[in-house]
């Protein structure tokens, strides 16, 4: 395979890449009804270690819970499956893909019986947005998408079907000459990325939408938070941001696990700051490098090693 990965885990087996299939009457394909997690790896001075690997697995069960879905594993199984995984097949700097979903059994929208398959992949996987993003930012624009609201779908749960509001405004951003969209929630205030939080710096303060924004609870949001406040930074995580502040901003950045921390140059035909990487993003997106390739001995319970 091209991504030189042959084995995936699901429901308990290692299994061949190619004989990783699923019934096309699978309840999660027709309605999504599946949640995930995007968790990297990072090949570090001591080795392969996975990135808060125990947040993303609370986060996993946790987002299974407005849909009744019962993984049928504990914690700990899934944790030696990711473990087992990335040993068979040598991988050190790799993204991991847990996904939980309703399986096969009869369909309809009523889950009914159908069970709940889990299945674990990995693969390695460079800069979400781009090599040269991460040092000279993207050109972003305001999607005519707005994200779906939190009282409609809960935006803090990983759920596979929300990303066709993700594809709709990340597509239409790509269509339209930008890198990545910004999307704006119901009332019109910035929510976040397709697939990424977002940060605001002005004035040397630090804000980033709050989570009653209908937003996702991000790892690498919470990850910068802390990052900041020890630098002595103000952050302000409760924020609601509008649309016309992003025009005055002195700098933005996307977070994310395959984001990371991917400075925003310019959004629609506004130019942010100086029209590059601002000096508090690349401050903290070296923080940020400097942790998770432990570069430093903070925060070790952070990591997971292989
Ligand atoms: C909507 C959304 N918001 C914020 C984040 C950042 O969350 P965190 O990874 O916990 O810091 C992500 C992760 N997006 C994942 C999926 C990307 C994809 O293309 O699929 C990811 O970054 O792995 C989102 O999908």
């Amino acid at each position: 395979d091209e991504m030189d990965v042959d084995t995936i885990w699901m429901d308990g087996e290692f299994v061949d890449w190619e004989d990783a299939q699923i019934h096309v009457l699978t309840h999660g394909l027709h309605y999504g009804t599946g949640v995930f997690e995007g968790v990297r790896c990072y090949d570090t001075e001591e080795g392969p270690a996975i990135f808060r690997w125990e947040e993303h697995l609370e986060r996993f069960y946790q987002s299974c819970k407005p849909y009744d879905m019962e993984i049928p594993f504990e914690p700990e199984e899934l944790t030696e499956a990711t473990l087992e995984l990335l040993r068979r097949q040598d991988l050190a700097s790799c993204y991991i893909r847990p996904i939980a979903y309703y399986g096969y059994d009869t369909l309809g929208v009523s889950p009914g019986d159908c069970p709940t398959d889990v299945a674990i992949a990995a693969w390695p996987w460079g800069a979400y947005l781009g090599e040269d993003a991460l040092e000279n930012g993207i050109e972003v624009m305001v999607s005519s998408w707005r994200k779906h609201a939190s009282s409609q779908i809960p935006t803090n749960a990983k759920t596979t079907g929300l990303y066709v509001n993700s594809l709709l405004a990340g597509e239409e951003a790509r269509r339209n000459g930008f890198r990545e969209a910004i999307v704006l929630n119901k009332e019109g205030n910035v929510a976040e990325g397709p697939g990424e939080n977002i940060f605001l710096v002005r004035d040397g303060t630090i804000y980033t939408p709050g989570l009653s924004e209908s937003i996702l609870d991000g790892i690498t949001r919470n990850t910068v938070i802390g990052l900041a406040e020890e630098r002595g930074y103000e952050v302000n995580d409760t924020a609601s941001i509008s649309r016309g502040e992003l025009n005055t901003a002195d700098e933005l950045f996307f977070t994310g696990s395959a984001a990371e921390v991917t400075p925003i140059r310019k959004v629609d035909n506004v130019v942010i700051g100086d029209g590059g990487r601002g000096p508090v993003t690349e401050e903290l997106q070296q923080a940020f490098f400097d942790l998770v390739e432990r570069r430093t001995d903070d925060h070790d319970e952070w990591f997971t090693y292989v």
